[in-house]
């Protein structure tokens, strides 16, 4: 096991320790994409998601005196913090810590219909609030990274509830979906 999870893990640690597959501190493409195969997302978006994840996001977090190949795009879990983009909602603080005032104003802000839950177009709202002037790439990290979210965890009424939300800045939500991908499967097989 790696160093990084020999002491406490920040918050936006652990929301990435779930993609590391064997724990050495590194998240190659391959563990992005089993990460997301895992939790139950298709081949298409598992594979682009691999991609541009750690395309993207792998280089900001390679260690100076580090020798590993780039072309490998390796993410560094301890340096995920570095990884952070504009136009986000600031929940994270620029040391990846959990801001709960901030997750409070996304509801406070943004949901207009019920208090503990977004819609669609609340979403929309809350995207198009943290737009930073010009800052293409954070709109398309903070795009992808929501609306990733509202496909994979939305209700039957296309509410993304703020339970949900609050489990994705702990990390715990993947590994809630693994669980119950692997049951649902479980009790598929069986009937
Ligand atoms: C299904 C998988 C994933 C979903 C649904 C997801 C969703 C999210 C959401 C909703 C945020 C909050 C953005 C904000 O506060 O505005 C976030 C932040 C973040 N995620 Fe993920 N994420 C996923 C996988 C990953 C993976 C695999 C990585 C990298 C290994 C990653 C790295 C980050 C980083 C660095 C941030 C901080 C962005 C910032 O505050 O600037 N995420 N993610």
């Amino acid at each position: 096991m790696a160093d990084v999870y020999k002491g406490e893990l920040t918050p936006l640690q652990r929301h990435v320790a779930f993609f590391d597959r064997d724990k050495d501190g590194v998240i190659y493409p391959s563990e992005t994409y089993e990460g997301f195969r895992a939790i139950g997302a298709g081949v298409s978006l598992s594979a682009f998601s691999a991609l541009f994840i750690n395309g993207l996001l792998g280089p900001k977090t390679v260690p100076e005196n580090e020798k590993a190949p780039a072309f490998k795009l390796p993410i560094y879990v301890k340096n995920i913090h570095k990884g952070k983009h504009g136009s986000d909602s600031g929940v994270y603080d620029a040391n990846g810590r959990f801001v709960p005032e901030k997750f409070e104003e996304i509801f406070k802000k943004h949901a207009h219909t019920r208090p503990d839950a977004l819609t669609g177009k609340e979403l929309q709202e809350l995207l198009k609030a943290n737009r930073e002037p010009k800052d293409f790439k954070g709109w398309l990290g903070g795009f992808t990274e929501w609306k990733v979210l509202y496909s994979l965890c939305k209700d039957e009424k296309g509410f993304l509830h703020k339970d949900t939300v609050r489990a994705v800045y702990d990390g715990s939500l993947f590994e809630r979906l693994e669980k119950e991908r692997k049951f649902k499967e479980s009790t598929k097989k069986k009937c």
